[in-house]
């Protein structure tokens, strides 16, 4: 049963300039929920002291009531996260783009590999291959829509060129990538490399740099779980 600490005694709004504290604590329930007020406070300094002791109480508190005193504990605060160990019956897609393979399937290949590691089943994968980055966001999108799918994440790589054909290709990849998890709501995982070199990306796709794709994928497993497991 919550209880809840009503601040206002702590306001000087009262005649009698309370302050805090009490011997008794005269609850009312409000619907469904007891509101403690502290009334008629002394204004002693232990009170006092006490009563900026209280400040720091937290609204929501907590429970014991035995008979007309109650035992007030600060409710802890709640983390809610994801669980990279918890794989049992999530399902992921993988979009990925088939402009610049000699980079987008290294990355591919991080991904499957960190999915196998934390122990998702190949058949609980689909991989899913479109033309270009530009593609991935509509794909993505109804993948996520499907309902068959925990996390969709995506896999590109837009390295730059001569025009200015890059900066829409690489925006418009990231905003499909978004804009398909904000309107599905099945979280859609940015794996798709921007670079402006060819040796930027080969290094980030088993590289120096690291593998983007399986870094992809284990954001995918965080992200699948917290909204599986915590969010539903
Ligand atoms: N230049 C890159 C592209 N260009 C192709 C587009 O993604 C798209 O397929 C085309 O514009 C047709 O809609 N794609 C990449 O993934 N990476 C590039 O560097
Ligand atoms: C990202 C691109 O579209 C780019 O690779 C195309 O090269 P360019 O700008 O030389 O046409």
């Amino acid at each position: 049963m919550a209880l809840f600490v009503s601040m206002d005694c702590f306001l000087p709004t009262h005649q009698s300039q309370l302050g805090f504290v009490h011997h008794e604590a005269k609850d009312r329930s409000f619907g469904g929920n007891n509101i403690v007020k502290f009334q008629n406070a002394s204004k002693t300094p232990q009170s006092l002291s006490f009563a900026s002791s209280l400040r720091d109480i937290k609204p929501q508190v907590a429970v014991q009531r035995k008979g007309r005193s109650s035992s007030v504990q600060t409710a802890a605060v709640r983390h809610l996260t994801g669980s990279v160990t918890k794989t049992q019956g999530l399902r992921f897609a993988v979009v990925v783009a088939r402009f610049n393979e000699i980079v987008t399937k290294p990355l591919l290949e991080g991904a499957l590999g960190a999915f196998k590691n934390y122990s998702v089943k190949d058949e609980d994968i689909d991989v899913v291959w479109v033309p270009g980055s530009f593609e991935i966001g509509v794909v993505a999108g109804r993948l996520g829509k499907s309902g068959k799918y925990h996390a969709v994440v995506c896999i590109g790589a837009v390295i730059r060129g001569d025009t200015t054909h890059y900066d829409a290709v690489a925006n418009s990849a990231a905003s499909g990538v978004l804009s398909a998890g904000l309107n599905s709501g099945v979280p859609c995982i940015f794996g798709v490399l921007t670079c402006d070199n060819m040796d930027q990306a080969l290094n980030r796709a088993g590289g120096k740099s690291g593998n983007k794709g399986a870094e992809a994928a284990l954001t995918a497993i965080e992200m699948a779980s917290l909204f599986e497991h915590h969010l539903k």
